[in-house]
C-alpha cells in the first residue's frame, strides 16, 4: 500500500467525530423530493453542499432545472456541479450522488426521529433518513477531500462532482443535463463512479456492474362521481375497487411469477457460464433473512435468490391511491382508485415492448370483467437496465482500494434496484461507470429505521479516497 494512503486513513480516523457530526447536520435537513411541502428543504440541502464545497476550495456551478412538469407550481432543485482540482497531469474522475431522500414519518414506525441522526454507541448503527441513501456517500467524497487537506496529502485526481436533488422522484431533468454537459462540464472525465447502492451482505464489500431497470405504472379504475356509503349503495353499484383488485391479481402470483403473457420471452436466456457465477458469490440465505426481518423468502437457495434479484424481472404491487387505508372501519365505497405497480426489467427487455405487453394484458383482462366502470393504464416513469464489463481499469482500481481498506477482494455483483442515470452517464460520456457502494444490505434504505453503520461510513470514506489514489495510477488498458 502506498505510504500516503496510510496517512490518509489515519487522518480519516482522527476526523471521524466531525464527519459524523456533518452527516447529522445533513440528515437534519428533511430534503424529501416527493413532498411539495418539503421542497424548500431540498433547496436548503443544495445550499448546504454548495457551502461545504466552496469552503473546501472547490468551484461550484448550480444548474437550475426549471419547473417540475407534472407539478407546475414547484421548482426543481438545482444540480450541483463542482470541480476540485484542474491539473492537466492528473486523471479526472466524475462522481455522482443525490442529496434528496425518500419520505419518512415517525408514525410510519420509526423507532427514532427520522431527521435526527441517532447513533447507537453499542452497535455503531447510525439511524436517520438519508444516512445510507445517499447523504453518507455524497458526504464521503467531500470528507475525502478534507482529510487529504488536513493530512497535507496531495489529492490524486481532478474530481468532478454531480449531485442531484430529484433522484427519489425519477431524476427529473437530469438526463438532458448529463447529455448536454458530457461535452462541456464533464468533458475531461475519464471514468465515472457512483456510490448509491449497497453491499450484498453486511460484511463484505462489492463492486457493482449491473442494475435492473424499472417501468412504473398507474392503473386507474373509475366509476361513481363520488365516494359512496356501502350500506346505501353496496350491491347496487359496480365497485371500482373490486375491478381493480381483480386486475392487480392477474399480474403476478405469490411465487413471483409474472403472469403477463410474452414477458418472460423478452428475458435473455441463462447460459451455463452465468449459472456458475452465482455459486462463487459470498451470500448466505441468512443475509436475505436479515434484510427481510423474516424468513418469508420465495426461493430456498442463494443461487435462485440472486438470479431472481439480478437477472430476472420482478413485478411489485406498491399501493392503491384513493383506497381507505387508515385504522378503523370506514364503510366507504371508493369512487376512483389508482393501483401502482412496477416491473424491474433486465436484459434484453426493451421498455416499449414491456409497455405494450402490459397494456395488451390489462385490456384483455378488463374485457373479461364485463364491468361498466372505466379503466386507464399509463406509464409513470421508466429507466432502462444497465450491465457493463467489470474488466476495466476503473474496476481494477476500486478492487485494489477495497483490498487496501478491508483486506478482502470484493465480490463483483449486479443489483436489483435501479439507478437510471448510470446508463445515461455511460452513453453520454462514453466512459466506464463503476458502482462503489458504501452501505450494507441491512441498511433499510427507503424503509423505516434507515441506518448506516459507523464502520461503513468511516471505512467507506477511506475507500472512496483510496479508490481515487488507485484510479489515478491504474494503467489505462481494458483487461
Ligand atoms: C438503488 C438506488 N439507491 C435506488 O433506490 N433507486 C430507486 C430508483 C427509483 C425508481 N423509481 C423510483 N425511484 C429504486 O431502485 O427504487
Ligand atoms: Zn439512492
Ligand atoms: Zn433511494
Amino acid at each position: 500500500m502506498a505510504p500516503q494512503l496510510q496517512g490518509y486513513f489515519d487522518q480519516v480516523d482522527l476526523m471521524s467525530d466531525s464527519f459524523i457530526a456533518r452527516l447529522a447536520a445533513a440528515v437534519a435537513i428533511p430534503s424529501v423530493s416527493a413532498d411539495p411541502e418539503l421542497r424548500h428543504h431540498v433547496f436548503k440541502m443544495a445550499d448546504f453542499l454548495e457551502k461545504l464545497l466552496l469552503a473546501l476550495g472547490a468551484t461550484v456551478e448550480r444548474r437550475p432545472l426549471g419547473i417540475e412538469p407534472a407539478r407546475p407550481t414547484l421548482e426543481l432543485p438545482p444540480v450541483i456541479l463542482s470541480r476540485y482540482g484542474n491539473d492537466p497531469n492528473k486523471r479526472t474522475i466524475l462522481v455522482y450522488g443525490h442529496y434528496d431522500v425518500q419520505p419518512a414519518l415517525k408514525e410510519d414506525g420509526w423507532a427514532t426521529d427520522p431527521f435526527v441522526l441517532s447513533v447507537d454507541e453499542k452497535t455503531g448503527k447510525m439511524f436517520g433518513r438519508g444516512s445510507t441513501d445517499d447523504k453518507g456517500p455524497v458526504l464521503g467524497w467531500l470528507n475525502a477531500i478534507e482529510a487529504h487537506q488536513k493530512a497535507g496529502i496531495e489529492f490524486p485526481v481532478n474530481l468532478l462532482m454531480c449531485f442531484e436533488g430529484m433522484e427519489e422522484y425519477g431524476s427529473e431533468g437530469l438526463d438532458d443535463l448529463i447529455k448536454k454537459e458530457a461535452k462541456n462540464y464533464f468533458k475531461d472525465a475519464e471514468a465515472v463512479c457512483i456510490s448509491d447502492n449497497y453491499w450484498l451482505g453486511a460484511e463484505k464489500p462489492c463492486l457493482t456492474y449491473g442494475l435492473r431497470g424499472v417501468s412504473y405504472y398507474e392503473l386507474t379504475v373509475h366509476g361513481p362521481a363520488q365516494d359512496l356509503h356501502s350500506g346505501v349503495y353496496g350491491g347496487s353499484v359496480t365497485e371500482p375497487m373490486t375491478d381493480l383488485v381483480k386486475l392487480l391479481g392477474t399480474l403476478v402470483d405469490n411465487k413471483g411469477n409474472i403472469l403477463i403473457p410474452g414477458l418472460s420471452e423478452l428475458v435473455a436466456p441463462l447460459s451455463e457460464d452465468e449459472k456458475l457465477l452465482y455459486q462463487g458469490i459470498s451470500f448466505e440465505m441468512q443475509d436475505l433473512y436479515d434484510g427481510l426481518g423474516s424468513e418469508t423468502s420465495i426461493h430456498p437457495d442463494k443461487e435462485r435468490t440472486l438470479m431472481a434479484r439480478w437477472r430476472y424481472p420482478s413485478l411489485s404491487i406498491h399501493g392503491i391511491e384513493g383506497a381507505f387505508s387508515a385504522p378503523g372501519a370506514k364503510t366507504v365505497i371508493p369512487a376512483k382508485v389508482i393501483g401502482k405497480f412496477s416491473i424491474r426489467t433486465v436484459p434484453n427487455m426493451e421498455p416499449k415492448d414491456v409497455d405494450e405487453l402490459v397494456y395488451q394484458h390489462l385490456n384483455f383482462e378488463w374485457e373479461k370483467t364485463r364491468t361498466n366502470n372505466t379503466m386507464k393504464v399509463g406509464l409513470g416513469h421508466a429507466g432502462k437496465w444497465w450491465v457493463s464489463s467489470p474488466k476495466h481499469w476503473n474496476f481494477a482500481a476500486a478492487s485494489k482500494a477495497v483490498e487496501s481498506v478491508f483486506k478482502v477482494k470484493p465480490d463483483m455483483t449486479r443489483e436489483g434496484g435501479s439507478i437510471p442515470v448510470t446508463l445515461t452517464f455511460e452513453q453520454a460520456t462514453g466512459k466506464n461507470v463503476l458502482l462503489l457502494p458504501m452501505g450494507s444490505s441491512t441498511d433499510a434504505a427507503h424503509s423505516i429505521n434507515e441506518k448506516l453503520d459507523k464502520r461503513n461510513y468511516i471505512e467507506g470514506i477511506k475507500l472512496l479516497g483510496a479508490y481515487l489514489h488507485y484510479v489515478a495510477v491504474e494503467p489505462q488498458i481494458e483487461q
